[in-house]
C-alpha cells in the first residue's frame, strides 16, 4: 500500500487528499486549522459522488486516511509528501526543510506552488518538485512538473498511476505555463470590470458560450488552426496577427487592488452566485466537468484520453465463482432516479459494458470490428432482484449459456458490493456481417474461443429462480 503525506488540506491539498485516497493510497494530513478536518470530509464527499463517475471500472479500494496533529508523523513513512500551504515564500521557506527533516530518504517531496520556481523555494533537494495542480484536483488531469529531470520522470510515473497528466515543465519560470496564460485572462478580465466595460457575469458568458468549450477539447493552436480554414495556420496568423499589436490588450498593466475594486469585483461575484453554497457550486462544477470529460472520453480528447488510459491500466478484473468478471464499476450519481436508486435501464447499460468486455475476450475486439463482423443484441431478458444504489460497486460475472455457430447466450450477473445478486440480464446474441446487414458465422478464432468458453461454463448453474415475494 502506498502512502501520501499532505501538509496543509485546503482548496487544494483537500483535492489532492481525494485523489490518492480514491486511487487506493493512504493519506496523512496535516493542517493546523481546526475546521480542516471537517472542510477535508465535504470536499471528499463531493469527490467520491464525481471521480467514479469519469470511470466505466472501479477504482481500487479507497485507501485511509488520518489526520495528524504533528507534521513529522504525517510524513513518516510517506512514499510522496505534497506540501499546499499558502501561496507565501516565507511560510514555504520555514515548511519545505522541515518536511525533508522528517521524510523517509528517496520520498518525493511536491509542492503545489502557483507561481514559485524550485529555485526560489530553495529546497536544495533532489528528490524535490514542484507539482502543481487544478482544481478540482481529483478530476482535472494537469500536474505542471518542474525539477530535476530524474525526479520529475519518477513523480510523472506515480501520477499517472493515480490518473493524472504529468506536463514536464522544461525551464522554470515564475507561474510555470498554465498559470501565465490565466494570469493574462485574468489581468483582462480585471480591466474590463474596473473600466465598467462587462460585469463578472457578462465575463463568465463570454467564456463559457463559446471558447471555453473549444479550449477544453483542443486547445488554443489546434482551434486557430481550424479557424483559419483550408488555407490552414500561415493564413490564420497572417490574418489576426496585426491585431495582436494594437492597443486591444493590458497586457502588463494590472489593476491596482484597492478596496474599490476588491468590493466592486466581490459585489457582482455575490449577485452572480452568491445564492450557492461553495459545496453547491462544487457539486455544479464536478457534474459538469465528469459530463464532459465522459464526452472527450469518446474520440480520446485532451482529459478524456487520460482517463481511457488510465482506466486501460487498472488491474485486471479477476474471477468471482469461477467464472470471468467482466465489469466492475461504482454506480455514479446520474444513474439514479426519482426513487432514489439505480434507474431501470441503467441495469442493461451496466451489462452492456459486460457484455462488450467479453466480445473483447474472445477477440470479437476493435479491430475485428473493423474489419466489417461483430454481434448484435436480438433479445434481453432482465431480472431486478435487488436495488442498487449511487456509490455501489457493482461487479458483473458472466456466463456462457450457449456458443454455437451464430448464437452467442450469455447470462451476466450483477453483484452488489454488499454480496447480494443484485440482477441477472441474460442475452441473446446474433453475430453479424455489417457490410451485409445480416447475421453471420463468426471467424474461426472467435468460433474457437467462444465455444471453449461455453464448454467451461456448460456444467455451471444458470440462473437461479427468484423466491416468490411473501404475501401480505
Ligand atoms: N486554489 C487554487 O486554485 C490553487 C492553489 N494552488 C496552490 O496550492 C497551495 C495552497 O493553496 P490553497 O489550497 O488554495 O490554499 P488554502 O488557503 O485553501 O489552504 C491552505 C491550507 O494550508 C493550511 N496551513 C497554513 N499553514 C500551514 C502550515 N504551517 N502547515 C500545514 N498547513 C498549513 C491552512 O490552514 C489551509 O487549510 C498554494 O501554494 C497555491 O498557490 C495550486 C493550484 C490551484
Ligand atoms: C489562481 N491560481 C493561480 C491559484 C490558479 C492555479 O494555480 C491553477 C488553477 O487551478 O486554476
Amino acid at each position: 500500500m502506498s502512502r501520501a503525506a499532505i501538509i496543509g488540506g485546503g482548496v487544494i491539498g483537500g483535492g489532492w487528499a481525494a485523489r490518492f485516497l480514491l486511487n487506493g493510497w493512504d493519506v496523512a494530513v496535516f493542517d493546523p486549522d481546526p475546521q480542516a478536518e471537517r472542510k477535508l470530509g465535504e470536499v471528499l464527499a463531493n469527490a467520491r459522488r464525481a471521480l467514479p463517475a469519469l470511470y466505466d471500472r472501479a477504482l481500487p479500494p479507497e485507501g485511509r486516511l488520518s489526520f495528524h496533529t504533528d507534521m513529522a508523523e504525517a510524513v513518516a513513512g510517506a512514499d510522496w509528501v505534497q506540501e499546499s500551504v499558502p501561496e507565501t515564500l516565507a511560510l514555504k521557506h520555514k515548511v519545505l526543510p522541515a518536511l525533508r527533516a522528517a521524510m523517509k530518504p528517496g520520498a518525493i517531496l511536491g509542492s503545489s506552488t502557483s507561481g514559485f520556481k524550485p529555485s526560489e523555494l530553495n529546497t536544495g533537494d533532489t528528490n524535490a518538485v514542484v507539482a502543481h495542480p487544478f482544481n478540482p484536483v481529483y478530476l482535472l488531469p494537469l500536474v505542471e512538473l518542474v525539477g530535476g529531470a530524474a525526479t520529475c520522470a519518477r513523480a510523472a510515473e506515480i501520477l499517472r498511476s493515480i490518473g493524472m497528466f504529468p506536463l514536464i515543465v522544461r525551464k522554470e519560470i515564475d507561474a510555470h505555463i498554465a498559470d501565465r496564460l490565466l494570469e493574462a485572462v485574468w489581468r483582462e478580465a480585471l480591466w474590463l470590470v474596473k473600466d465598467g466595460i462587462a460585469t463578472t457575469e457578462e465575463i463568465d458568458e463570454s467564456i463559457r458560450m463559446a471558447f471555453g468549450i473549444r479550449w477544453a477539447q483542443m486547445g488554443l493552436f489546434e482551434t486557430y488552426r481550424i479557424a483559419g480554414g483550408e488555407a490552414g495556420m500561415k493564413h490564420f496568423m497572417a490574418q489576426f496577427g496585426p491585431a495582436l499589436s494594437w492597443p486591444w490588450t493590458k497586457l502588463m498593466d494590472v489593476p491596482e487592488f484597492d478596496d474599490e475594486l476588491v468590493d466592486l469585483i466581490a459585489g457582482q461575484s455575490d449577485a452572480q452566485s452568491g445564492h450557492r453554497s461553495i459545496r453547491e457550486l462544487e457539486r455544479l462544477r464536478d457534474d459538469n466537468v465528469v459530463g464532459m470529460i465522459r464526452a472527450l472520453r469518446r474520440s480520446g480528447s485532451g482529459a478524456g484520453g487520460v482517463v481511457r488510459a488510465h482506466e486501460a491500466a487498472l488491474p485486471d478484473l479477476g474471477e468471482r465463482d469461477g467464472l470471468p468478471v467482466t465489469a466492475a464499476r461504482q454506480v455514479p450519481v446520474t444513474w439514479t432516479d426519482y426513487n432514489g436508486h439505480m434507474n431501470e435501464t441503467h441495469y442493461l447499460e451496466a451489462a452492456s459494458l459486460a457484455t462488450d468486455r467479453f466480445m473483447q475476450m474472445i477477440g470479437a475486439d476493435a479491430d475485428y470490428i473493423a474489419s466489417g463482423r461483430s454481434f448484435f443484441t436480438v433479445e434481453n431478458h432482465i431480472r431486478y432482484l435487488d436495488e442498487i444504489h449511487a456509490g455501489d460497486r457493482l461487479t458483473i460475472t458472466t456466463q456462457v449459456l450457449l456458443g454455437e455457430g451464430k448464437k452467442m447466450r450469455l447470462l451476466h450477473r450483477l453483484w452488489r458490493g454488499d454480496g447480494a445478486l443484485a440482477a441477472t440480464v441474460e442475452t441473446m446474441l446474433l453475430h453479424t456481417d455489417l457490410k451485409l446487414r445480416a447475421s453471420s458465422l463468426p471467424g474461426p478464432a472467435v468460433a474457437e474461443a467462444l465455444s471453449g468458453w461455453a464448454t467451461r461454463h456448460a456444467g455451471m448453474a444458470g440462473v437461479q429462480p427468484r423466491p416468490a415475494p411473501a404475501t401480505a
